[in-house]
């Protein structure tokens, strides 16, 4: 068994760069991000706003531009799971900007390991930091302000595992299931609301999918987030 302490802080918590820092955006633009790379995406530039964004696809026509939100000129893709299965992903870079997720990351973006993460990649991450022998973990609850069921569910189950493989996740989905944001993805979707998918929220709930983690790091001036096969589980 490995014992790892866990800090658990809201983006405006963050006072200093921690060293091991875990970056959990559940809903919805880590599970984005993880599915982007099982689509067989290259890389993803996690960009500080969107007019940054806009400059690196004016730069690089065949990038992908992504926000979450409304619908804007000059963006390729949502921050939807579902809707971004249509594009054509091999190879391909993206550059996503959102809320919680890519603000939360270039928050901690000095950290010595910076790892993004969601349930779909819960499993993976776990393996990764044990694998680190990180003896502390900063996980960052992005969403609103450190105190969204679903990413405190989700870190706290990535803890776990990283102690044992034997985790249930079933409660710590249930708990993520249950929160406001899902509930609110939810009706957004019964609403037609441009960018939210029907399917976004089971495709965002579901754990251990996908066998990668994603580590950020600066590549020249960009952070860029890319998967990383983790060890055998
Ligand atoms: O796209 C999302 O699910 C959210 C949008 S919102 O601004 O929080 O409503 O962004 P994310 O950064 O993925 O939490
Ligand atoms: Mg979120």
């Amino acid at each position: 068994m490995c014992r790892m302490r866990s800090h658990f802080l809201g983006i405006p918590e963050l006072t200093r760069t921690p060293a091991v820092a875990v970056v959990i955006d559940v809903l919805r633009a880590f599970s984005v991000a993880a599915w982007a790379f099982a689509g067989g995406a290259e890389k993803i530039v996690l960009a500080s706003s969107e007019n940054e964004t806009l400059e690196l696809k004016a730069r690089h026509p065949g990038w992908l531009a992504l926000k979450d939100g409304a619908p804007a000129p000059g963006f390729d893709a949502f921050n939807s799971p579902a809707m971004l299965a249509t594009h054509d992903l091999p190879g391909r870079t993206i550059v996503q900007k959102t809320t919680s997720g890519t603000v939360g990351a270039l928050a901690v973006a000095d950290a010595r390991l910076l790892l993004c993460a969601s349930f779909v990649v819960a499993g993976a991450t776990a393996r990764l930091l044990r694998e680190h022998g990180a003896e502390e973990v900063t996980f960052v609850v992005t969403g609103e302000e450190g105190r969204a069921e679903e990413d405190r569910a989700c870190a706290e189950y990535i803890g776990r595992r990283v102690e044992s493989a034997e985790v249930d996740a079933e409660p710590y989905l249930h708990r993520a299931r249950d929160s406001r944001w899902a509930a609110e993805l939810a009706q957004d979707a019964r609403r037609g609301l441009p960018g939210v998918h029907q399917d976004d929220v089971r495709l965002c709930l579901e754990a251990d999918r996908f066998p990668f983690a994603m580590v950020a790091r600066r590549e020249g001036a960009l952070m860029v987030l890319r998967s990383v096969p983790a060890p055998p589980g």
